[in-house]
């Protein structure tokens, strides 16, 4: 351009200069030879010639092109464009591209290209806008979030280079994944700038602003895997802000137990040479336990919310198969909980299933254990369940596990947090010592507790509510206390759960047939409702054999 700047000057000076008028151009200013050999110290002759050649380029087009019109078939001089293009590309300066990918061959995540895509994100967002950007604003986030598009270069200019990014994403026929990479382009001759310090610039500031002020994301899966490309996705996982407000100090649990959490997680998260030195994957397991209402899940968000890990919240009930499930889990990244909830809720199939091209648990444990740990840093993983003896004994198998959490029925000590959380008590109440004495009797969850104190009226009125409740319930463990000795010393031998679930069954047979004579009534039919019952079910039975 500094060219083509000079050229244009002299040009001006010779037009306003009257005297000069009546001389041709350039004998009387200079020749071009002059020109060059004069900027010759400064730039080489391709570089001048590179510079010029929009200027040719524009002058041919423009004292050509009605000639050009008139007597060229079009097919000629789109030939003849092509060639001149040619013929001009040996002047400009060549390329390097440099190909980021998403996932590597393995399918494991690439680092570069998440920091790249964090990178470019701040980039439109600070500075120039590319022409085509995404805008994107969700209720819980304060400001709209902006970022870059497929196939829409995003220029970039770090220490004088002048780089061109492109993000591509290629869905293959058949395929239900979509590849993505970047494409980062740079004249010849940079590329070793590019890759030992721009790149490495960027992964930098992506791993420190991982830790400093990071929002903590949830990723889910909704449905099957593969969905199609969204909006809020990274790579194969959807996801949100997560802004649970729940920490470790508002949590209910056992305060020896959740000191010693604490200071694992701490622990874990500062060892980072010694997993090295001896070798050991950087990742860690927790398994949660108690019955529904005890907190499983809000320790989850405590613990996110205490790392600033983002979460990984994974279904089992999809249908994945081990292929699956093993680019499912290489998609996660670093410093993240990966969680699995209900792990005995049937989602963990055994052998026979496998045919139903299901995975196994042998399958998902050994992705946990091999690739995915040893592919990743800072990888927690949480099991939760409600039936701890249930589970398959692999999972319980010394070593697997690294930490099993037991979250019990709300005790003194947690209803004075949840009283501190919802009612703000600070210190003691008149209706504490009652509390105490009927938690002890019975077994009722926080999340009843937190329901209860939920209810307005202000502290004496829901305390007293909460006394009334948990009298309620100790009236009802009576109740089927005594149940349990009458049936006892009649001989009857069946568990009170079984008998509880064998009435209700009962009660659901007695209402249909109920609703049914009520039907045949109102139809003027005489039949035996309890024979209309045994045929229907035996003509389901014939419907569907498998059934039971
Ligand atoms: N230990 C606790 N401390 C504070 N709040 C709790 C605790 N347990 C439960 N809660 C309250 O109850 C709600 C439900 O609890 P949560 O979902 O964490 O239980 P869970 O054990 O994960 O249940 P599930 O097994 O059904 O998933 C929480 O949103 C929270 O408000």
């Amino acid at each position: 351009m500094f060219g083509a700047e000079i050229l244009l000057r002299r040009w001006f000076y010779w037009v306003s200069r009257e005297d000069l008028k009546e001389q041709p151009y350039p004998q009387t200013m200079f020749t071009f030879r002059e020109m060059f050999a004069s900027l010759a110290p400064f730039f080489t002759f391709r570089e001048m010639f590179t510079s010029l050649a929009p200027f040719v380029t524009a002058a041919v087009v423009i004292v050509l092109s009605p000639f050009v019109k008139e007597h060229i078939p079009s097919a000629v001089s789109t030939y003849l464009v092509s060639m001149y293009e040619k013929w001009l590309s040996r002047f400009s300066t060549p390329q390097v591209t440099l190909v980021i990918e998403e996932k590597g061959d393995l399918k494991v995540r690439n680092q570069i290209y998440d920091a790249a895509r964090a990178y470019l994100r701040t980039l439109i967002s600070k500075s120039t806008k590319p022409k085509r950007f995404k805008v994107n604003k969700v209720g819980t986030q304060n400001e709209s979030a902006i970022d870059i598009v497929e196939n829409e270069d995003v220029i970039d200019i770090s220490n004088g280079i002048r780089l061109n990014w492109k993000l591509y994403a290629v869905k293959e026929v058949g395929h239900v994944d979509v590849d993505r990479y970047f494409e980062l382009s740079c004249d010849k001759g940079f590329e070793n700038e590019v890759l030992e310090s721009y790149l490495p610039d960027i992964v930098d500031r992506y791993e420190r602003n991982q830790n400093d002020d990071k929002v903590v994301k949830l990723y889910t899966r909704d449905g099957s895997y593969g969905n199609s490309v969204g909006v809020d996705r990274d790579g194969d996982w959807n996801y949100v802000i997560f802004k649970h407000p729940i920490t470790f100090e508002k949590l209910a649990m056992d305060p020896k137990q959740k000191e010693m959490l604490i200071n694992d997680l701490d622990r874990f998260i500062g060892r980072k040479d010694l997993y090295k030195n001896v070798g050991k994957a950087w990742k860690r397991g927790y398994l949660l336990y108690g019955p529904p209402g005890t907190g499983k899940s809000s320790l989850i968000a405590a613990m996110a919310n205490h790392l600033k890990f983002n979460i990984y919240d994974l279904n089992l009930s999809c249908r994945y198969s081990d292929e699956d499930l093993r680019s499912i889990l290489l998609s996660t990244t670093n410093r993240s909980i990966l969680v699995i909830e209900d792990i005995d809720c049937g989602a963990v199939l055994d052998d026979k299933r496998r045919e139903f091209d299901s995975f196994t648990l042998s399958g998902l444990l050994n992705i946990i254990d091999g690739l995915w740990s040893s592919c990743g840093d800072e990888r927690i993983i949480v099991f939760t369940t409600n039936h701890k003896d249930r589970l398959d004994p692999a999972l319980l198998r010394p070593g697997r596990m690294d930490v099993h959490v037991h979250m019990s029925y709300c005790t003194i000590d947690g209803f004075k947090l949840l009283a501190a959380n919802y009612l703000k008590i600070l210190c003691d109440h008149q209706l504490y010592r009652q509390i105490e004495g009927l938690l002890k009797n019975v077994e009722v969850t926080p999340a009843k507790i937190a329901e209860q104190l939920l209810e307005g009226g202000g502290t004496d009125v829901v305390l007293q509510g909460v006394v009334k409740f948990l009298e309620q319930k100790e009236r009802e463990k009576a109740e089927a206390a005594k149940l349990k000795e009458r049936l006892k010393s009649a001989a009857i031998d069946v568990d009170a759960e079984g008998l509880v679930k064998f009435l209700k069954q009962k009660k659901l047979e007695n209402a249909k047939a109920a609703e049914a004579e009520q039907l045949l009534s109102s139809v003027d039919t005489d039949v035996d409702v309890e024979e209309l019952v045994k045929f229907l079910k035996q003509k389901k039975l014939e419907e569907n054999p498998n059934e039971s």
